[in-house]
C-alpha cells in the first residue's frame, strides 16, 4: 500500500526532510506539504511538485503526518488538528524537548506516536536522527520513520528517556562545530592568515578529522595522540585549552541544552 506522507509547518528541517525523501526516490505525489504562509506554500509546490494543503486536510488524507513546528508552535497546532486526526494516523514529532506522551494526550486515544531528532546536515544527507517509540506506536512504525529519514542520513533508536541528551549531543551538535570553526578562524587571523585562507585551512582540518573519526576505527584520544608530537606544537595548545577548562565548558554546555530540553517538554518552553 502507497504510504501518502505530510510535512506540517515546513521551514529548515522539513524542507530538508521533503527534499532528501524526494532524492530518496519518494515520488511527489505521495507527499503533501504544509506552511503558515501562502508565498511558503506556492515556494514549496514551485520547487518540489509537491501539494501544499490546509493542516486540516493533510490530516484527513496522509497516513503519516509529520509534525516539524517549532516546539512553541507545537500546542497551537495540536489543537488545530487534533479534531481531524484518525487514531489509525502514525504521528511524527521533529520537534525539540516534546514528550511523546504530550501528543498522546492531546490526540485520539491509541495514536501512534514517534519522536524524531535530527539534525541540519540533513541538507546534505549527512544527518543523525534519533528515533524513539511513544507508547502506541509499533516497530512496523518505528521501521516507517527509520525510512523516512534514513533518506537524509543515519538513524538511531534510543529510549525516549535518552532524547534529551541526543538532542543536546546531536540535534544541537552541528552548531558547536560551527562555533569551534568560526573561533579558530578568528585565531589565523590573529596568527596573520587572511580570513578566507583561514577559513579552507580550518574547515580542511575539520573534514579531515571528521572522516578519520568516523572511517579509522581509532579512539578520539589515539587520533588526538598521533598529531601530538613531543615537545611539539600540539601539546602548547592542548595546555592552553585545558588551562581555559575547554573540555569542563563543553560539559556544561551540553548539559544546559538538555535542560533547555527538558523545559521545551511543556510545548509552551
Ligand atoms: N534547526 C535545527 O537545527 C533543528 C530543529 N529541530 C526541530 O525542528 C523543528 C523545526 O525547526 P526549524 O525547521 O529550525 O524551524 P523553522 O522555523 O524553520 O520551521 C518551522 C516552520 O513551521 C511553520 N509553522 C508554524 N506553525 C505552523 C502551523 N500552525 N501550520 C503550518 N506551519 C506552521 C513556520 O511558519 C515555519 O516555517 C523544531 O521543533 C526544532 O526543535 C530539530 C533538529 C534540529
Ligand atoms: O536549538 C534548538 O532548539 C533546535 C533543536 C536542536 C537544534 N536546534
Amino acid at each position: 500500500m502507497t504510504q501518502k506522507v505530510a510535512v506540517l509547518g515546513t521551514g529548515k528541517i522539513g524542507e530538508a526532510l521533503l527534499s532528501g525523501m524526494i532524492r530518496g526516490g519518494w515520488a511527489p505525489s505521495d507527499l503533501l506539504v504544509t506552511a503558515r504562509r501562502q508565498e511558503r506554500a506556492a515556494q514549496l509546490h514551485d520547487r518540489y511538485g509537491v501539494e501544499a494543503v490546509s493542516n486540516a486536510e493533510a490530516a484527513k488524507s496522509a497516513d503519516t503526518l509529520i509534525l516539524t513546528v517549532k516546539p512553541q508552535d507545537m500546542g497551537t497546532l495540536l489543537r488545530e488538528l487534533a479534531p481531524h486526526v484518525p487514531a489509525d494516523r502514525l504521528v511524527v514529532s521533529g520537534a525539540a524537548g516534546i514528550p511523546t506522551s504530550y501528543f498522546e494526550e492531546r490526540l485520539a486515544a491509541g495514536t501512534p506516536v514517534v519522536r524524531v531528532m535530527t539534525n541540519t546536515p540533513a541538507l546534505v544527507d549527512e544527518a543523525m536522527s534519533v528515533i524513539s517509540a511513544g507508547t502506541h506506536a509499533t516497530a512496523a512504525h518505528l521501521t516507517l520513520a527509520e525510512e523516512i529519514f534514513s533518506t537524509v542520513g543515519k538513524t538511531l533508536r534510543v529510549p525516549e528517556s535518552q532524547q534529551d541528551a541526543a538532542t543536546a549531543l546531536s540535534g544541537s551538535g552541528p552548531a558547536y562545530f560551527y562555533f569551534l570553526v568560526e573561533a579558530m578562524t578568528d585565531a589565523g587571523i590573529l596568527l596573520g592568515l587572511p580570513r578566507d585562507k583561514a577559513h579552507d585551512l580550518i574547515v580542511q582540518a575539520a573534514i579531515g578529522a571528521a572522516v578519520m573519526l568516523r572511517d579509522s576505527g581509532e579512539h578520539p584520544v589515539k587520533l588526538r595522540e598521533n598529531v601530538t608530537s613531543p615537545a611539539g606544537t600540539t601539546i602548547n595548545a592542548i595546555r592552553e585549552l585545558e588551562n581555559h577548562g575547554v573540555r569542563a565548558a563543553l560539559i556544561a554546555a551540553l548539559e544546559a541544552a538538555r535542560d533547555r530540553s527538558r523545559e521545551l517538554a511543556t510545548g509552551n518552553g
